[in-house]
């Protein structure tokens, strides 16, 4: 589905750019984003949407209310028959997967299972999905798929196109590896709000993307958060002396739509 949904002509894809749309939603075309900000712009065209109610036909308002409010934007069905039913299939089956991640971070971090429970009930989730042309002759390290970056949410399901290596992790030396797809498994990496949650005791994993394989790559990944409303505060067992407060408390969604701007009005 993401193959076709690339493979449709520019001007198509722009009529849901997501500078035309509430939120981020939509397309957003190559070089347009920057997630480093030492880069030039990510060599990357993706399409971005988030939580919409399966039951109904439009939005649940409650879930999409607040500072990241806005509808999803779609491709017509005549340009892409059966798209957004496929997609949100993928989607509310990642959702479902998140959902049961959250009680293992808790049980990691000595909390109560429970404990994200009441701060997950609107599936604050972004799913984006990403299309790297392949990079040939040679290189600028400042346009790369996607520059060195942390990701925003609590944490992030990553699916990666079998059989390309792109994806690369800063380790604790500073030293790029390599993440490659393995058959059968997803990524999960650790994101910012884990890392305010936690005052750093969870880390964000700094990571990168460059498709120098020949082929076009496609990845997925859902950027799972607690809800928009929920403040970023530090579990007083993450904070002490030694580990004084290191991140001003705001909102998740505050968090997300400051670190979308970023990103997108480069
Ligand atoms: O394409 C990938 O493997 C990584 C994508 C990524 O890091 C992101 O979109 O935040
Ligand atoms: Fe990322």
């Amino acid at each position: 589905m993401a193959k076709r949904f690339f493979a449709l002509p520019t001007e198509t894809k722009m009529e849901i750019e997501i500078r035309k749309t509430p939120n981020f939603k939509g397309y957003s075309p190559l070089l347009s984003g920057n997630n480093d900000p030492m880069g030039a712009g990510d060599l990357q065209e993706g399409f971005e949407f988030g939580w919409e109610n399966p039951n109904v036909n439009k939005n649940d308002a409650a879930d999409a209310s607040g500072v990241m409010a806005g509808a999803n934007v779609w491709p017509s069905e005549a340009h892409l028959p059966g798209f957004r039913e496929k997609v949100l299939r993928y989607y509310y089956a990642s959702v479902t997967l998140g959902k049961s991640l959250f009680p293992l971070f808790a049980l990691a971090l000595d909390l109560p299972e429970t404990f994200f429970a009441d701060k997950t009930q609107h599936s604050a989730a972004l799913m984006k999905l990403l299309h790297y042309p392949p990079q040939t002759g040679s290189i600028d390290e400042r346009v790369i798929g996607i520059g060195a970056h942390t990701d925003w949410e609590c944490f992030t399901i990553l699916w990666q196109e079998p059989g390309i290596q792109a994806l690369q992790v800063l380790n604790s030396e500073k030293k790029w590896i390599n993440a490659p797809p393995i058959p059968g498994t997803l990524v999960i990496n650790l994101g910012d709000q884990f890392a305010r949650w936690t005052n750093d005791i969870f880390k964000s994993t700094v990571h990168r993307a460059i498709n120098r394989s020949g082929v076009r790559r496609y990845s997925i990944p859902l950027f799972f958060g607690t809800d928009y409303n929920v403040e970023l505060e530090p579990m007083p067992s993450c904070v002490s002396a030694d580990r004084p407060l290191k991140y001003e408390i705001i909102t998740a969604g505050e968090y997300v739509k400051a670190r979308l701007q970023a990103t997108y009005n480069h």
